[in-house]
C-alpha cells in the first residue's frame, strides 16, 4: 500500500484547500493517508524562505488565486483576518491529537473552524488560540482542557519540533508538503503529480 504523509499548518490557505481532495485522491488509490503537523514559520525559518504574503503584489494574487481554487474545487473559503495568525497552541494540541488516535477529525475541523466559519485565532498573541482550541475541542468531542493542557505541554512543544526537524530534514520549505513513499511534493497545485506518483504504484 502507497503511503501519503501530509505535512500541514492550520495556518496555511493551501494546506486547506489540499485538505479538502486527499483523502478522496488516498481512497481512490488505495493510499495510507497519515497527517503530519508541522510549524510553518518555523520550516520557513529553517530553510531561509519568507511567507509569501510578505511581499505585497503575490498576497494580493494568492488571494486571487486562492478565490479561484475554491471555486474550482466546489468548496468554501473565507479569508480570515487578521491574517496571520499564531497556530502554535494548535499545532501541539495537533501532536497530542496525533497520539490519541483522532487527527483526521482535527485536520478537517480545524480547518473548517479557521477558513470556513471565521473561528480561527484573532491575531498573532499565544492567548489568541484559547478559544479556537475550544472550537475544535468541541467539534471533535475532546475535552477542552485536556486539549488546552496538551497545547501548553512540554512533550507536545518537542513534539512539534521534532516533527517539523523531521519535514525540514527530509526537504520540506513551505505547506502544503506530501511525502508519497518518501518522494516530496509540495503545494496544492501539485496534487495531480501525487495522483500520478499514485498511478505508478
Ligand atoms: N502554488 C502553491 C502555493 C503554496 C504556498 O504559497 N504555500 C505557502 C504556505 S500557505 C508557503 O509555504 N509558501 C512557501 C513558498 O512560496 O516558497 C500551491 O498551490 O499550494
Amino acid at each position: 500500500m502507497a503511503r501519503v504523509e501530509f505535512f500541514f499548518d492550520l495556518v496555511s490557505p493551501y494546506s486547506y484547500l489540499a485538505q479538502t481532495q486527499i483523502r478522496r485522491i488516498c481512497a481512490g488509490h488505495g493510499a495510507e493517508l497519515i497527517f503530519r503537523p508541522f510549524l510553518l514559520g518555523a520550516v520557513h525559518n529553517a530553510t531561509g524562505n519568507i511567507a509569501p504574503a510578505a511581499v505585497p503584489a503575490k498576497a494580493r494574487y494568492l488571494l486571487r488565486d486562492l478565490r479561484r481554487w475554491a471555486k474550482y474545487y466546489g468548496v468554501p473559503l473565507n479569508f480570515p483576518r487578521p491574517f496571520p495568525f499564531t497556530t502554535v497552541a494548535s499545532m501541539r494540541a495537533a501532536c497530542w491529537c496525533e497520539e490519541q488516535g483522532n487527527l483526521d477529525d482535527f485536520v478537517r475541523e480545524g480547518f473548517d473552524a479557521y477558513w470556513v466559519d471565521g473561528k480561527g485565532p484573532k491575531g498573532t498573541d499565544r492567548r489568541d488560540e484559547a478559544e479556537p482550541l475550544r472550537e475544535i475541542a468541541r467539534r471533535i468531542g475532546a475535552d477542552p482542557d485536556k486539549l488546552a493542557e496538551a497545547a501548553a505541554a512540554p512533550e507536545y512543544r518537542d513534539a512539534l519540533r521534532e516533527s517539523t526537524e523531521e519535514a525540514v530534514r527530509r526537504g520540506a520549505f513551505g505547506a502544503p508538503t506530501f511525502f508519497v513513499d518518501g518522494e516530496l511534493f509540495w503545494g496544492n497545485d501539485r496534487l495531480h503529480f501525487v495522483e500520478q506518483a499514485l498511478e505508478g504504484r
